[in-house]
């Protein structure tokens, strides 16, 4: 049982603006959702907003409504006297209400979070199975292909969730005896305020390159940003006084800037000699990577199935965090030795084929410029991509994928990917814009885009499928269909004979 004077003290200096106190039993941010006796957070989106609804929350049972002190400043409405709480930012004090209703959960459990451009699910998937395995410990994960506690997975929305829905996974993770959680922490939620109320121990920073500029607006707001999640190490109190790490990649332009917002120790990871944990990449294929480290705890060589150099940022980022949290180098040799592969990320599609098929998440200038460079260091033969851009995304990133594209492949095959509600065509011709090269198809279809990649393959090329990864749905305006790359792929491969 938990009061609402306590929970909302936080937020009130005056105890007398609840005059019927009540036990919650529960928050929400969406009045579609609220039961009787639960807590309103009235958020300002980017769509709507909460505030609209204070009526609806009210008639279907709210104990307290928080809102914002500029929209509306009553203490109570009169009719039904039920609270009314106003703060100056209702996401923050939705963060802050659900840490305490949840009884402060990331307190009793090591929590890393991975932020960075590109690389963070790949890395926090890394960490969390040195950690699990490593360790010998329950674990938790949270990230864009799936949540999980201890061995149970659990699909979706968002890659952050709400602070809200963060803490109730803290808390169901710290019930179940979960010692670390790994959390991917997008640019949408530090901004949004999704991890304020959770104690970090480590924060990583993987890299900085253009992204959600719709969002952002520019470069600068971006990383700025990303850098507050650094400086929110070793801000909140707590009773395991364990060491609090900032984990940067020293390779990228943007690591002098993150470390400048640290205020606890760093350790630096990189491919240069002048990171803290150096890697030296002794030979990498399509089939793999055999990587020297050197680092405070030793020099080691590690084997793995992961390919390309972008792959050893993500596995030394991996391998630092379990070196601070104790896993030995011959647990992390062991373990790295064993096949990995990370859902939609380079996922070889083999069919008997003679040529190659991979599917991957690169939906960045960067992201894709790294792939299709490590492809063409791995393999010989001449290269296709079949790719397009989100709508409602960042529309600058789309001129510059198609530079990288023309910079890189044989043949280039325009297609949807999650056109929303923008119209298909102009997603197309915006990409077009920065192609200069004369081998591009435009087949919005992105079935048969991938059916015309894979008729155009011959011996020992390679297709990249590019943008989806792991997603299994198609989003147009009006309608949402199934539909994975990696399916679709095999199910043409089958129809072609192999
Ligand atoms: C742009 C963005 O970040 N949107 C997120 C944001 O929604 P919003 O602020 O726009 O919400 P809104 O629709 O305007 O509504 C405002 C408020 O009114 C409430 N409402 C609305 C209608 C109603 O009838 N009653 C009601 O109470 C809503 O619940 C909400 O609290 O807050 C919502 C609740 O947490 C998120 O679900 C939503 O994510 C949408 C689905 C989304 O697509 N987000 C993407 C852009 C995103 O967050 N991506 C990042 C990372 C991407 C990456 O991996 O690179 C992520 O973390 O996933
Ligand atoms: N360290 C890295 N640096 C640059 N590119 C990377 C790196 N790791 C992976 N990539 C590329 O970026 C794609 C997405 O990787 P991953 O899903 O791990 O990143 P993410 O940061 O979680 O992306 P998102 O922001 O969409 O959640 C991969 O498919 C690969 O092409
Ligand atoms: N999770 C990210 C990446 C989506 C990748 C791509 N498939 C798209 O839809 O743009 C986002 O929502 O921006
Ligand atoms: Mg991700």
């Amino acid at each position: 049982m938990i009061l609402l004077s306590e929970i909302i003290s936080p937020l009130i200096t005056d105890k007398r603006t609840i005059t019927r106190d009540s036990n919650v039993l529960g928050i929400s941010y969406d009045s579609r959702d609220i039961k009787k006796g639960e807590i309103f957070v009235c958020i300002k989106g980017v769509t709507d907003d909460g505030h609209n609804y204070i009526q609806d929350a009210i008639e279907k049972g709210a104990s307290c409504i928080i809102v914002d002190k500029n929209r509306f400043n009553l203490c109570s409405d009169s009719k039904n006297n039920i609270p009314i709480i106003p703060v100056s930012d209702t996401r923050k004090a939705l963060a802050i209400i659900s840490s305490v209703f949840y009884r402060y959960p990331s307190d009793k459990i090591r929590v890393v979070a991975v932020t960075g451009t590109n690389g963070k699910t790949t890395t926090t998937i890394l960490i969390d199975s040195l950690l699990s395995l490593g360790l010998d410990t329950k674990t938790a994960l949270s990230g864009t292909v799936y949540n999980k506690v201890g061995k149970k997975t659990e699909s979706h929305q968002t890659t952050t969730p709400e602070s809200l829905d963060l803490q109730e996974l803290l808390y169901r993770s710290k019930e179940d005896g979960v010692s670390h959680a790994t959390i991917e922490v997008s640019s949408h939620a530090i901004d949004q305020m999704r991890v304020v109320g959770t104690k970090l121990d480590i924060a990583i920073f993987t890299n900085l390159t253009q992204d959600h500029l719709d969002y952002h607006k520019n470069m600068e707001s971006y990383r700025n940003t990303k850098g507050k999640l650094f400086s929110y190490l070793g801000l909140l109190p707590e009773h395991n006084k364990y060491p609090k790490v900032a984990v940067i990649n020293k390779d990228d332009p943007y690591s002098s800037f993150i470390e400048k917002q640290v205020a606890v120790q760093t350790v630096t990871y990189g491919l240069g000699d002048q990171a803290d944990v150096q890697g030296k990449i002794e030979k990498c294929d399509l089939f793999g990577t055999i990587m020297s480290v050197e680092s405070f705890w030793g020099s080691f060589t590690i084997k793995t199935t992961l390919p390309g150099k972008y792959n050893c940022y993500n596995l030394l980022a991996a391998i630092t965090v379990a070196l601070i949290e104790g896993v030995s180098v011959n647990k992390i040799q062991t373990l790295l030795r064993h096949p990995i592969s990370i859902p939609g990320r380079f996922e070889k599609i083999e069919m008997g084929q003679n040529f190659i098929v991979l599917v991957d998440y690169a939906h960045t200038p960067d992201s894709l410029k790294n792939v299709l460079k490590s492809i063409r260091e791995l393999v010989e033969g001449r290269l296709s991509v079949v790719f397009g851009c989100g709508g409602e995304r960042d529309k600058e990133k789309r001129e510059e994928m198609g530079t990288v594209v023309s910079n890189y492949c044989d043949k280039i095959f325009i297609t949807n990917d999650n056109p929303r509600s923008e119209k298909p065509e102009n997603i197309a011709k915006d990409i077009v814009k920065g192609i200069d090269n004369r081998n591009v198809v435009i087949e919005l279809n992105r079935q048969y885009a991938i059916e015309r990649a894979l008729s155009w393959a011959g011996e020992n090329d390679v297709v990249l499928i590019s943008g989806k990864g792991h997603e299994t749905k198609q989003i147009f305006d009006d309608n949402v269909i199934e539909f994975d790359d990696r399916k679709v792929a095999r199910r043409i491969l089958e129809k072609m004979g192999y």
